[in-house]
């Protein structure tokens, strides 16, 4: 059983445009769509479509167009009610797979929403071997809430991966997280330096930058890094070892999802026992599965490529 925790959720609209956007102009959409957000959700998704145990934790009221959505699409979770409705995080689409992202802040959880959400994470985390904690957090919550529910988690013997921006990712290495996965802007966010250039200089067949700047943050935490590199591919650095992998080509429509579902890759393949370089392999393969599939769709078995992404041990 793999359990995510949401604390920001969102419901994700793309906007599919014509041609590529014109700032300041007026363009008319070619296709809207609404899908369940929030990165942790996106990460049950992948989950429960792979045919594993899994229940998204969030906040949202009982009346909340999310939880319709939610059950409309099957996914097992669990919600905290709360007054304010959850965000709507919009995606512009254009045709050339470029994709613009303009995310709200996010309803306000009160000190007793926060606290009820953090009593419903330890319960639903009774059967979990795996906790997900994924996302910005919303206003209300203090940035070292993922570092706090990360020690009581620690306490009852799970296991923590955190997918986090900002001030709660600057706190969560303390805490000393079993996976982070970070791109390549949230690992310079931690160690310094410039994620485009991370990611350029991967790309370009230089690894050394990235490796080096992982395997600071992976000493810092002790457990395993997965770094996501966008087209260039991924990094996993765990104390066996580190292995880069490039990722799978594909035609993208929409990134939106993509490190999710890398992050779902790499906790499916953990759970079934895979070796690190595995792993890695079902994480490129998910997140380039999902930069091919439209908006915030979560890709399936089928839509793999594994044999697309090329593995290569650095040390
Ligand atoms: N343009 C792309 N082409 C192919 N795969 C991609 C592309 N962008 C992302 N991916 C896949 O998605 C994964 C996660 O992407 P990334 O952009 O690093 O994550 P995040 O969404 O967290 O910023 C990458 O490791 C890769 O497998
Ligand atoms: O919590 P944040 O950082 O605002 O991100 C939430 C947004 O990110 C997503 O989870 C997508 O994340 P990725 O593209 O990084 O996989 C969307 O579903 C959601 O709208």
């Amino acid at each position: 059983m793999i359990v995510t925790v949401t604390a920001n959720p969102s419901v994700d609209r793309t906007i599919g445009l014509p041609h590529a956007l014109a700032r300041g102009e007026v363009q008319r959409a070619v296709a809207v769509t609404a899908q369940p957000g929030g990165k942790g959700i996106n990460v049950a998704r992948v989950v429960h479509g792979a045919g594993l145990g899994t229940v998204a934790v969030l906040p949202a009221g009982a009346a909340d167009p999310l939880l319709t959505q939610l059950a409309a699409v099957g996914l097992p979770h669990r919600a905290v009610s709360i007054d304010e409705p959850v965000r709507t995080n919009v995606t512009l689409a254009e045709p050339d797979g470029t994709t613009t992202k303009i995310n709200e802040p996010g309803a306000e959880l009160s000190a007793g929403d926060l606290a009820r959400l953090t009593d419903l994470v330890a319960e639903a985390a009774a059967d979990a071997r795996w906790v997900a904690l994924c996302g910005s957090l919303p206003p209300g919550v203090p940035a070292d809430w993922y570092a706090e529910v990360t020690a009581r988690l620690h306490a009852g013997g799970r296991r923590v991966a955190v997918d986090t921006s900002g001030p709660p990712l600057l706190a969560i290495a303390q805490a000393r997280p079993d996976l982070l996965k970070p791109n390549a802007f949230e690992l310079a966010e931690l160690v310094g330096g410039d994620g485009a250039r991370l990611e350029a200089a991967a790309a370009e067949g230089d690894l050394e930058p990235v490796r080096g700047a992982a395997a600071d943050l992976a000493e810092r935490t002790g457990g395993a890094v997965l770094t996501t590199l966008g087209a260039a591919g991924a990094l996993l650095t765990t104390p066996e070892g580190t292995w880069f992998a490039t990722a799978p080509a594909v035609r993208v429509r929409s990134t939106v999802g993509a490190g999710d579902s890398s992050l779902a890759g790499y906790l499916i393949a953990r759970h079934r026992g895979a070796p690190p370089e595995e792993r890695l392999r079902t994480a490129v393969a998910y997140g380039s599965a999902a930069a091919a599939l439209p908006g915030t769709t979560p890709p399936l078995p089928a839509h793999l490529d594994p044999a697309g992404a090329h593995i290569r041990r650095l040390s």
